[in-house]
């Protein structure tokens, strides 16, 4: 499923071809404002099945969309997800590869993701309430390990807390109806004092903040290195390979930035691993069968026991299937024009495909809206939803495999040693959760409250006890 925009439509293009189905176009603007907003990957579910065109032309249909705001003002687009398709872009995805695009390269950061997760398990046992808090809490203390070797203070880190503030800016000023400069890019030639013009002095403030996020774990990196006693990162390994130049420089500031910015987000998808094991208990409880009889109960499972434990690797599958974190995925851009099965694709299109409306497609996997892990076992196991969830070509998630790994661990050790069930309120009445996810391009799952106690007195030994040392 695709969803195309056309934000210019030139006359010159009237005999060429026509253009496939898509909403109205407005002067100006083309389809713009059309960009899905509401759980837009239900909306426009029927559209197209022709996604391949993003993997076989990725050469021209690798462009971002050009956001005046949150790209060019407030300087995102010096970040991967935003940068435009070119040598830069090339020496990041390299750097991204290097680091962790294999399950060879990411294997030395195995042992801080299970010591990170240990201690998730710790923060959760002590205020079960604060789930999404320790979530977020562990997602940024994994990826600042990898991206900079830095480990995060045990509550309230500063880069922790400046990362959070620059990710809320990046959605606000990305949004293409939040500010209208990301519509009419000319609009930022205003100045200042113009009325309508505050928009600028806020992506003055938004770019402080970005900086910050950027310069401040960059220069603990440098200083580590300089005291000779930099830990392996993505950011350190990079600085120390050879004498590097201030454009290589950059480029290893702002990749290491990306990695930050693409992961703390995305953790969220941890959160609708909760939300489905206390919808579907039989899961959780088929999980912790096959755990206790593979690892037993006097060890957390650890990434080694992957291939072990085939249910619960195919339960943290169906948790990328059940709940896709970023539904519409971010749109690509065609850079030239291109004749795609009779439809002329004008340059400039911007491409959205339905990730949301892919993963649960009747057709592909039966009963979509059940959290069932055996889809994925057996002799005819349905397609692996890693195919999609992580989007497409030349762009497509470069941080699949430590999410990937992040994802089995988490549900593996959390099973381990925690019951999850219904939250049951004052007045003894359980509470159903509500299956349903948030609007914007990382999508995360309407809150809910739920009960988190650990298993057994093994279990509780398992989550006091001391964490080794990544
Ligand atoms: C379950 C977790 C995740 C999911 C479902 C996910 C999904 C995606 C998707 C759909 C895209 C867009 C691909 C496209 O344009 O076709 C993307 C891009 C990206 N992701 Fe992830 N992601 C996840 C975790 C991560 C993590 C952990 C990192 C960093 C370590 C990361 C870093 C990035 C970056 C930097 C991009 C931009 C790539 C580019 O524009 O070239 N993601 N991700």
């Amino acid at each position: 499923s695709i969803y195309f925009v056309h934000q210019l439509y030139s006359q010159s293009h009237k005999n060429a071809a026509p253009l496939p189905p898509g909403p109205r176009q407005l002067p100006i603007i083309g389809n713009l404002l059309d960009m899905p907003s509401e759980k837009e990957w239900r909306k426009f579910a029927e559209w197209g099945e022709m996604w391949d065109m993003l993997e076989k032309k990725g050469s021209i249909y690798s462009e971002r969309p050009m956001l005046q705001m949150g790209g060019e003002l407030v300087g995102w687009k010096n970040t991967l997800v935003l940068l435009p398709y070119g040598d830069r872009f090339k020496s990041y995805r390299r750097n991204f590869h290097r680091s962790i695009g294999s399950h060879t390269s990411m294997s030395r950061f195995y042992p801080v993701e299970e010591s990170e997760t240990h201690k998730f398990l710790k923060r959760l046992l002590s205020t079960p309430d604060d789930l999404i808090k320790h979530i977020r809490q562990t997602a940024g203390a994994i990826i600042l390990h990898i991206s900079h070797g830095y480990e995060v203070e045990v509550t309230g880190d500063p880069f922790v807390e400046l990362a959070d503030i620059a990710l809320e800016q990046f959605s606000l000023s990305t949004a293409p109806g939040n500010f209208i400069v990301n519509l009419v890019p000319s609009l930022s030639f205003l100045p200042d004092w113009f009325p309508g013009a505050g928009f600028k002095k806020t992506a003055r403030e938004w770019a402080q903040t970005l900086d910050e996020m950027i310069e401040k774990p960059h220069k603990y990196v440098k200083e580590q290195i300089a005291k000779g006693i930099a830990k392996p990162s993505f950011t350190a390994d990079l600085l120390g390979n050879s004498d590097v130049d201030a454009g290589q420089e950059f480029d290893i500031k702002w990749s290491a930035g990306s990695l930050y910015g693409g992961g703390a987000d995305t953790s969220r998808l941890f959160y609708a691993f909760f939300k489905a094991m206390v919808l579907f208990p039989d899961v959780a409880m088929n999980a912790q069968a096959e755990i206790d009889s593979v690892i037993g109960q006097d060890r957390l499972p650890s990434l080694a026991d992957k291939t072990n434990l085939p249910y619960v690797t195919a339960l943290a599958l169906e948790v990328l299937r059940w709940h896709p974190v970023v539904p519409t995925g971010f749109a690509h851009v065609v850079k030239e024009d291109d004749i795609h099965n009779g439809y002329l694709i004008p340059r400039g299109t911007l491409i959205i495909p339905n990730i949301w409306k892919i993963l649960h497609d009747p057709k592909t996997y039966a009963s979509p809206m059940s959290f069932d892990p055996t889809r994925f076992l057996g002799p005819n196991p349905e397609p692996d939803p890693r195919q999609v969830c992580f989007g497409f070509g030349r762009r497509i998630c470069p941080g699949r495999v430590l999410a990937d790994a992040s994802i089995f661990i988490s549900c593996a050790m959390t099973l381990a040693v925690f019951d999850i069930s219904k939250h049951v309120d004052v007045s003894g009445q359980v509470v159903e959760p509500i299956v349903d996810q948030t609007t914007g391009i990382i999508s995360h799952p309407t809150p809910f409250r739920c009960s988190i106690k650990p298993r057994s007195e093994k279990a509780l030994a398992l989550i006091n006890a001391e964490i080794e040392r990544s």
